[in-house]
């Protein structure tokens, strides 16, 4: 362990606050991540910057080297910065702690030139929900046509030394961010202004690319944790470890090992450990404790270095016997001198804590881990979709087999969010009709599984509308009468709605309704048609009464509409049928409430 590492040091009581960054896809998350990383590396001394797992430490010095006049260490007590190395909500909704996120404090990351997107508002959500302070990096202003680079400067030096123009062109596109940031219930302002960061949201403008800014948000974000969050940082190291599951993945030599990020306590290499597992918690015995060896180092024969203990906060590699189960979001404890039952208590605590609520009929879902699987449901929750199972881990043919029997069709769904599809499981799904939705975006796998269930939806609405009898009012012209009965064949107008061919006619006689026959046909200059709209003329030919009797040429008759039908028409129907068919059915509702108020309803 290098003594120049702050974040092993066992007898420090302030631990390193943790940073995530956020943001929509391509708005340069990434970009920012190496260009901290990068800078970290130039400004500190060979060595200053260690390779963590999961995870980048900047300590405070290289921090003080970087921001120059910005920052004065003696102002400081925390250790540094360590930042998350995994962009993005996902991992970020990943990296929960107990009670919450994982990370302290955030960078939201917002392409000036693009503003806010779909996943930025996706990041604020997740932030506002976990509670969790940030800044916005307004990223990429060397964009700005005009823009005069200044590599690594702080942004209000090099801002000064733009044209006016391109001052204005930037000051107008980051106002419109603040005002996307206040539209969404955050007051906020570029950060040299904010006297009060717990109050307002600062925004730095930076470059990933120049480097400009990048002085700023470290500073900005070393200042914010100092002032509003040294008391959360004042942990006892000594203490037993406490932390998350990053990923459970193979390295050779060691079997399943957890990447995981310590954020309270010290784990060490002989410690026993419990771990939140698909079955319930796993108790193991740490085998190994692995971190990336210094890059100078990296050429000799293995990639990790043994180590004897990790201190909070901070990432390490965890080898254990029994981890197969193991679940990415999950929590670990150490045990050590702790009475072991109280500690599985708190393992089982901290995953019933997890809320996925789920009911007897729903879709299923599927999550690459438990913090996603959170997430998800909780879309689902805000979009009333219900969820009858969900799970950590790939697809596999037995989700298909619980999909199978949801009772409603939109139900017979897999919602698979960032895990794979055993083949099994994907043919069994087409072979049983269960649909799989997947992707890594979680507001996308909603949408599609919605425009699903409207697919859906609209077919049954159609299915109903094809069986159900609609309304028309016609008139028996005058003088067309080309046969008098059996069947009657008369010419008639359509007055309103549509006329269809197979329905039952009444003709109102005081008050009642009275059926005079079945309409059979209908023919357009002698062919037949199924259907006629209002304002046609057609031939129609009806089953039942003599032309002179039961009807008379200028008779105004009506298709019969089963009282059922008819409620459904106007209760659920209403808005998919015409104006036309509309208006005929208020009219015949309306001669049936005449005499009993509750006709159809
Ligand atoms: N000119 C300029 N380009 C940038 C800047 N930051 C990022 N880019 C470019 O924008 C593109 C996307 O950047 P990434 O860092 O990959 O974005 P990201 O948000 O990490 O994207 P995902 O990881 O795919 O979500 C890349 O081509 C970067 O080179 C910047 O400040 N200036």
């Amino acid at each position: 362990m290098s003594d120049t590492d702050p974040t092993t040091a066992t007898d420090d009581t302030l631990r390193t606050p943790i940073v995530a960054v956020l943001g929509h896809v391509d708005h340069g998350k990434t970009s920012l991540l190496d260009k901290i990383r990068g800078s970290a590396v130039t400004a500190g001394e060979s060595g200053a910057i260690t390779q963590h797992i999961g995870a980048t430490a900047v300590p405070l010095d290289v921090i003080s080297e970087i921001a120059g006049d910005l920052v004065d260490p003696t102002d400081f007590d925390l250790p540094g910065l360590l930042f998350i190395d995994t962009p993005g909500h996902h991992s970020f909704s990943t990296l929960r702690s107990r009670g919450g996120a994982l990370a302290d404090i955030a960078i939201l990351v917002v392409d000036v030139n693009d503003g806010f997107q779909p996943q930025t508002l996706e990041a604020i959500d997740i932030l506002k929900r976990t509670q969790t302070p940030f800044i916005v990096a307004a990223n990429k202003i060397d964009t700005v046509p005009g823009w005069n680079p200044n590599e690594g400067q702080p942004v209000q030096q090099t801002m000064d030394a733009q044209s006016d123009r391109v001052q204005s062109d930037l000051n107008e596109k980051l106002y419109e961010i603040i005002g996307e940031l206040s539209d969404n219930g955050f007051s906020a302002d570029m950060y040299w202004r904010v006297q009060n960061f717990q109050a307002n949201i600062g925004v730095v403008p930076v470059s990933a690319e120049t480097s400009e800014g990048i002085p700023d948000l470290l500073t900005v974000m070393m200042g914010l944790s100092q002032r509003y969050m040294k008391e959360e940082m004042e942990i006892d190291t000594s203490g037993p470890g406490v932390g998350t599951v990053l990923e459970v993945k193979d390295t050779q030599g060691f079997g399943t090992t957890l990447d995981a990020i310590i954020y309270d306590g010290t784990i060490r290499n002989d410690d026993t450990i419990v771990v939140g597992g698909l079955q319930g918690p796993i108790i193991t015995d740490v085998r190994a404790l692995l971190r990336p060896r210094p890059l100078e180092e990296i050429r000799t024969e293995q990639e990790f270095e043994q180590v004897d203990q990790v201190a909070a906060a901070d990432g390490v590699k965890i080898a254990a016997p029994e981890l197969g189960d193991a679940m990415a979001g999950a929590p670990i404890r150490v045990i050590r001198d702790r009475d072991r039952s109280e500690v599985i208590a708190e393992v089982e605590e901290e995953l019933a804590e997890i809320e996925v609520t789920t009911q007897e009929e729903g879709v299923v879902i599927k999550a690459d881990t438990l913090g996603s699987l959170e997430a998800l449901s909780s879309t689902l929750e805000e979009e009333e979709i219900p969820v009858m199972r969900a799970e950590v881990g790939a697809v596999a043919p037995r989700d298909v087999r619980v999909a199978e029997t949801a009772g409603e069709s939109t139900n017979q769904a897999i919602l698979a969010f960032s895990v794979d599809v055993l083949d099994d499981a994907r043919d069994l799904a087409e072979q049983e009709d269960v649909k799989l939705f997947e992707d890594d975006v979680i507001y996308q796998l909603v949408e599609s599984y919605d425009d699903h269930v409207t697919a859906i939806e609209e077919a049954q609405q159609e299915q109903i509308l094809e069986n159900i009898t609609r309304p028309a009012k016609f008139r028996i012209l005058q003088d067309h009468t080309f046969r008098q009965s059996d069947p009657a064949v008369v010419g008639v107008e359509i007055l309103s709605g549509e006329l269809r061919r197979n329905v039952n006619v009444v003709r109102w006689e005081n008050g009642e309704a009275n059926r005079v026959g079945t309409l059979k046909t209908i023919q357009d200059e002698g062919e037949d048609v199924d259907s006629a709209r209002a304002g046609e003329r057609m031939a129609v030919s009806i089953q039942g009464p003599t032309v002179g009797r039961q009807v008379e040429e200028g008779d105004d008759l009506w298709v019969e509409i089963p009282e059922k039908h008819a409620k459904i028409l106007e209760q659920e129907l209403k808005e998919d049928i015409s104006v036309d068919e509309r208006e005929a059915l208020s009219m015949y509702l309306e001669k049936h409430r005449n005499r009993d108020p509750f006709w159809g309803k």
